[in-house]
């Protein structure tokens, strides 16, 4: 927050924004909460994944489904719907009751979560709307939040379909690229919103050529970040990490054989083992060298001043952090504890560099 927020008297509108400075503060740490919150279902969505839990529950009751079984009976009925779909017999065969328990309590945890968040968001907002505290412009935003969080679930319930097939026994990729594209995309839209109720006046920062330019280079690694996430959701769709456990050759080369085995060749990106996860691999590369030249540019451009500077740094840690959690992940042949790790610490990556764009916002701008 600027010095020149901060003298003004709690309560008192800022001109950039046409909500109070204490509402701002409650609103934000509100939806930091939310943000915090899409954190944690991030990590459940991969704990649920990668311990072959996701297909427990067959049948999607958005309200009534938030009671879990209550009897032995009700337990048993559960468990002899699991045992019709073929993932029942490849991966858990005999596993029995106590077993599917397990992984019943990993899914009905992930979407009890989903609909805690949800009265975390409608809640307050029916309480700060009623109290006046939100402009009509942020009341319609938050509500199409919930509305899309409310899509988000549906989409997770498409995903799930997808994996009673009686010729699968996991759920398509693509449908799970797109129920994780979805959460982080909410996500972002969260974010963004939480950060500009904080600071609705961005600090001026002067549009020299190098301020421009690492502004760009930093919109750049964003983007491939984004797209690298994409393609870790194809790696974990496919499997793919679960063969090729060395780094960086595979299969003691540098481009796997049979990268081009499928036709038409843009096949390959999405349901070809070892290209999909030498794209990855590729992507994260370049993501990290991205992240790499926005660092050596914006550390030598002292007007982006202190704040986009920090953001910068910590982009930098973060992704070397990422890029070692991704090689932990396959050398130890995907544990359920690294895949989490891994696809946790892309939420943090992400966040840091929405903050750092956000810290950019006020390039050129007086
Ligand atoms: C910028 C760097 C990276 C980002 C943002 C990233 C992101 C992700 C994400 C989000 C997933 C999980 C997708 C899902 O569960 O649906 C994933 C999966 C995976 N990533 Fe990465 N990744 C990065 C670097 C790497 C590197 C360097 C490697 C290894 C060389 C790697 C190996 C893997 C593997 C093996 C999986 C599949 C794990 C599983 O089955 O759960 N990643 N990645």
């Amino acid at each position: 927050m600027s010095a020149h927020m901060s003298l003004r008297p709690a309560g008192s509108r800022d001109d950039a924004s046409p909500i109070a400075l204490r509402d701002r503060r409650r609103i934000s740490t509100w939806l930091f909460v939310i943000c915090f919150m899409l954190i944690g279902q991030i990590a459940l969505g991969g704990y649920t994944r990668l311990t072959g839990s996701g297909l427990s529950i067959m049948d999607w009751r958005p309200v009534t489904g938030i009671i879990p079984p209550l009897s032995h009976t009700e337990w048993e009925r559960q468990f002899a719907l699991y045992q019709t779909i073929p993932q029942y017999k490849i991966l858990h065969d005999g596993f029995g009751l106590a077993g599917f328990q397990k992984i019943f309590w990993a899914e009905w945890t992930h979407r009890f979560w989903a609909r805690v968040m949800s009265l975390a968001l409608l809640a307050p907002l029916v309480w700060f709307a009623v109290t006046g505290a939100l402009t009509r412009g942020l009341i319609a935003r938050l509500l199409l939040y919930f509305v899309l969080g409310g899509l988000q679930g549906a989409i997770g319930w498409f995903m799930v379909a997808s994996g009673f097939d009686q010729n699968s026994t996991a759920v398509e990729p693509v449908r799970l690229v797109l129920h994780l594209g979805c959460a982080f995309a909410l996500y972002i839209a969260i974010l963004w919103t939480a950060l500009s109720v904080r600071t609705p006046r961005a600090a001026f920062i002067p549009a020299t050529a190098a301020v421009v330019r690492t502004k760009r280079l930093v919109w750049c690694a964003t983007i491939l970040i984004g797209i690298t996430i994409t393609a870790g959701g194809f790696t974990a769709g496919t499997h793919a990490g679960f063969s090729y456990n060395t780094f960086p050759l595979m299969d003691g080369r540098l481009i796997p054989h049979g990268y081009a085995r499928l036709s038409p060749f843009w096949l390959n990106w999405f349901e070809n083992v070892p290209a999909v996860q030498f794209d990855h691999r590729l992507l994260a590369t370049v993501t990290a060298l991205a992240i790499g030249a926005c660092l050596f540019a914006g550390l030598r451009t002292p007007q982006l001043g202190k704040p986009a500077q920090d953001a910068l740094m910590l982009m930098g840690w973060a992704v070397l952090i990422q890029y070692a959690l991704g090689i932990t992940t396959l050398l130890l042949v995907v544990p359920a504890w690294a895949g989490t790790v891994h696809q946790t610490w892309a939420a943090v990556l992400l966040t840091i560099a929405i903050v750092t764009l956000h810290r950019l916002r006020g390039v050129g701008r007086v």
